[in-house]
C-alpha cells in the first residue's frame, strides 16, 4: 500500500537528508557541476532528471564520496560529509544502484543479498569462517519479498532475467540500515512490465527511506518522485512537483523536446 508523503516525512526525523550548498566539480576546465544546491528532506522522493552530460552522474558521484567537489558542502542528515570517504557515507546510511551490474552471478539470489547484508554487519571482517547468521537470513528473505523475488530466492542470479537483476540490485542497496539511496537509471533496459513492477516496488519502499533517482525514462522519474530538480550542462535550471515539470514549456523544450539525448 503506498504511504502519504507527510506519513513518510513524520517517520524520518527532522534534518534534512541531503543539503548540497554551491556544489562545483570541475575536471581540467570543465565544470561537470556548477553551484549546485540541492535540499532533500528526510524520506522525500526525488528525480534528477537532465539530457546527457548535464551532471547527475557527477551529482552522484559528489554525493557518495566517489569525486570530492571542487568548491562546496554536502551535509547527510544534518553531518558535513564533504571530506567523508564513502564508507563512512554508507556507514550514516547512504546507498547506491549503478547503470552497470555489480551482481554475484554464480550465485543465488538469497546469497547475493545475504553477502550485502553481511557486508554491512559488524563482524563482517572476521578471520573465523562465519556459520550462517539466522537474523541476517531472515533480512534477506524479507528483502527478496520487498524487491518481489521470493519466488526464485534460490535461483542463480545468471539465470534470472535482466529485469529480475535490477530488481536483485535494489535489494543490495536495501541491505543493512539504509537512509537514503541513490538510484542511477534503474528502468534502464527494462521491459514494459518490468518497469511497472520497478515503479511498484520503489513505491512501497519502507517510510523512512528517501531517495534521489535518476532516470531517462520519464514516465517511471515522474510517477515514483514528489519532486524534481531538472539539470542542464551541470547547473540545476528547474525544481518542482512532478505536474509542475511535466507541463513546464522550458522543461519541454530542452528535454522533452529534440534536446534530450
Ligand atoms: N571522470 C571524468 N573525467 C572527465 N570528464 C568527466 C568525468 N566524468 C564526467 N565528465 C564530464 O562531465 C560532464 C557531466 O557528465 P555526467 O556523466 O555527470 O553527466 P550525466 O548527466 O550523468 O550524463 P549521462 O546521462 O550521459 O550519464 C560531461 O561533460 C562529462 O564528459
Amino acid at each position: 500500500m503506498a504511504v502519504s508523503v507527510a506519513q513518510r516525512l513524520s517517520a524520518a526525523g527532522t534534518a534534512n537528508a541531503l543539503e548540497l550548498r554551491g556544489v562545483t566539480r570541475m575536471f581540467g576546465a570543465l565544470a561537470a557541476l556548477t553551484d549546485v544546491s540541492l535540499t532533500v528532506r528526510p524520506g522525500e522522493r526525488r528525480a534528477v532528471l537532465g539530457s546527457n552530460g548535464a551532471g547527475k552522474t557527477t551529482l552522484f558521484n559528489c554525493i557518495t564520496g566517489d569525486f570530492l567537489p571542487t568548491l562546496g558542502t554536502i551535509r547527510l542528515f544534518g553531518e558535513d560529509v564533504t571530506e567523508f570517504p564513502a564508507y563512512e557515507r554508507i556507514r550514516r546510511g547512504l546507498r547506491r544502484t549503478y547503470q552497470i551490474s555489480l551482481l554475484f552471478t554464480g550465485l543465488s539470489v538469497l546469497d547475493n543479498i545475504y553477502l550485502a547484508c553481511r557486508g554491512v554487519s559488524r563482524g563482517r571482517f572476521s578471520l573465523i569462517r562465519p556459520r550462517r547468521n539466522e537474523a541476517l537470513m531472515h533480512s534477506a528473505e524479507q528483502l527478496a519479498t520487498a524487491v518481489h523475488l521470493i519466488d526464485v530466492r534460490d535461483t542463480k542470479v545468471a539465470e534470472l532475467s535482466y529485469g529480475q537483476q535490477r530488481q536483485l540490485e535494489i535489494a543490495l542497496a536495501l541491505a543493512g540500515a539504509p537512509r537514503f539511496i541513490l538510484f542511477d537509471e534503474p528502468a534502464a533496459g527494462l521491459s514494459p512490465t518490468e518497469r511497472r513492477e520497478l515503479i511498484e516496488i520503489l513505491t512501497n519502499l519502507p517510510a523512512h527511506i528517501g531517495y534521489i533517482i535518476i532516470e531517462h525514462d520519464m514516465d517511471v522519474a515522474l510517477r515514483v518522485s514528489e519532486s524534481v530538480t531538472m539539470m542542464h550542462n551541470g547547473r540545476i535550471f528547474k525544481e518542482g512537483r512532478p505536474s509542475e515539470i511535466e507541463s513546464d514549456p522550458e522543461v519541454q523544450e530542452l528535454y522533452l523536446g529534440g534536446g534530450h539525448g
